[in-house]
């Protein structure tokens, strides 16, 4: 099977590679920078879904040996306890409905949730405050903010499986 991925993020490539080989389903990955058509810095669980939705619904009419293409997109949503991290995932195939899964999601230490607020994004905004570059590739913000026992390959590997999981249900195939 070959399947699309709508960005070129290494966290997110190898979150869906090892899905991929955690449940046994050979598939030839193929990522493509796909745009998310909402913000670079999605600000509502609503905006970080419709992202994700984007990326891969974008990505399977580019990759046309594809028969399935996976979104997966970051963002921050407001409560009423703070600005919090939310990752969005979305698995489009052709011809059927989209299907979406959320990921974990952490609070943001105040300082970071200020800059946000005022216009920046995450990814600088994380490798600034570590002193680090391109996290965003690597642990992510979750990484950071769990003292590295959950990165962001594995929360996006916790959406990929999510999304899989529901795609065999519907095909009705069984492990
Ligand atoms: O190449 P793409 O797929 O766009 O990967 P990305 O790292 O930019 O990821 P998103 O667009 O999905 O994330 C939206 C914004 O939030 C940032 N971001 C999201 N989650 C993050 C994390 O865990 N650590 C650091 N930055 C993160 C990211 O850099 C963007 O500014
Ligand atoms: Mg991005």
């Amino acid at each position: 099977m070959i399947v699309a991925i709508g960005s070129k993020n290494k966290a997110k490539i190898k979150a869906v590679e090892q899905t991929f080989l955690d449940v046994k389903i050979e598939a030839s990955l193929l990522s493509v920078d796909s745009p998310s058509g909402v913000s670079e810095q999605p600000f509502s669980d609503e905006e970080t879904m419709k992202g994700a939705a984007n990326r891969a619904e974008h990505c399977l009419t580019q990759v046309h040996e594809a028969g399935l293409a996976i979104g997966l997109e970051g963002g921050v949503t407001e409560t009423p306890f703070g600005l919090y991290l939310c990752n969005w995932g979305a698995i489009a195939e052709r011809g059927r409905e989209t299907l979406f899964a959320g990921g974990a999601r952490i609070r943001l230490p105040d300082e970071i949730a200020h800059r946000l607020k005022a216009g920046e994004e995450l990814g600088p905004v994380m490798d600034d405050y570590m002193n680090a570059r391109e996290i965003r590739h690597t642990e992510g913000a979750v990484g950071v903010l769990t003292n590295g026992l959950v990165d962001r390959a594995a929360m996006f590997s916790h959406i990929a499986k999510l999304l899989i999981g529901q795609y065999m249900r519907r095909k009705g195939c069984s492990l």
